[in-house]
């Protein structure tokens, strides 16, 4: 079902300095930053030739990424994007497997729909799928 690893995501509690180093020492392209109020994220991408790097940081009183900061107080790997052909059946599909799906498909950071599956169901790490 899945295909292509469309992102990486990284969180972190201070956006600017994150992007710094992808851009002045890993000597990558780095996007401006957009603020996303429907997600609780402010997000910068990092174009790579493979893949895109998402750089996170915390939106508004209730991000989703919150909690992960506070665990996590340095920052880390948040979660892996893979793109699907049809996200409302992939959603269908996995729930019937038992897999818990969090909250409702939304429109992602590229303009497609997506969801978020819960990490535990997933070896520890959060799934999102994005249509392609
Ligand atoms: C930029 C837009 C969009 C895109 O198009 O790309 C995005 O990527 S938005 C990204 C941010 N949005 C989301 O993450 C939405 C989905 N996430 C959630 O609903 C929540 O973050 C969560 C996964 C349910 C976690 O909720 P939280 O409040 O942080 O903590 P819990 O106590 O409920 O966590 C339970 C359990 O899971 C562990 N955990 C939490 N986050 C992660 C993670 N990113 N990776 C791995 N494990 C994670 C957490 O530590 C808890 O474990 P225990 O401590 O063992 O109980
Ligand atoms: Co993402």
């Amino acid at each position: 079902m899945i295909g292509r690893l469309n992102h990486v995501a990284i969180a972190t509690s201070d956006l600017a300095k994150a992007a710094a180093v992808y851009r002045d020492q890993l000597g990558a392209e780095v996007s401006a930053p957009v603020d996303l109020p429907e997600h609780g994220v402010t997000v910068v991408f990092v174009a790579l030739p493979n893949t895109k790097i998402e750089l996170l940081q915390p939106l508004g009183e209730h991000s989703p990424i919150a909690a992960f900061l506070e665990k996590n107080p340095s920052g880390g790997m948040h979660h892996l994007c893979y793109e699907v052909e049809d996200v409302e059946a992939a959603a269908a599909y996995l729930k019937s497997q038992g897999a818990r799906v969090l909250g409702e498909i939304k429109i992602g950071a590229h303009g497609k729909p997506v969801l978020f599956l819960h990490p535990k169901d997933f070896g520890g790490v959060l799934i999102e799928l994005e249509q392609a």
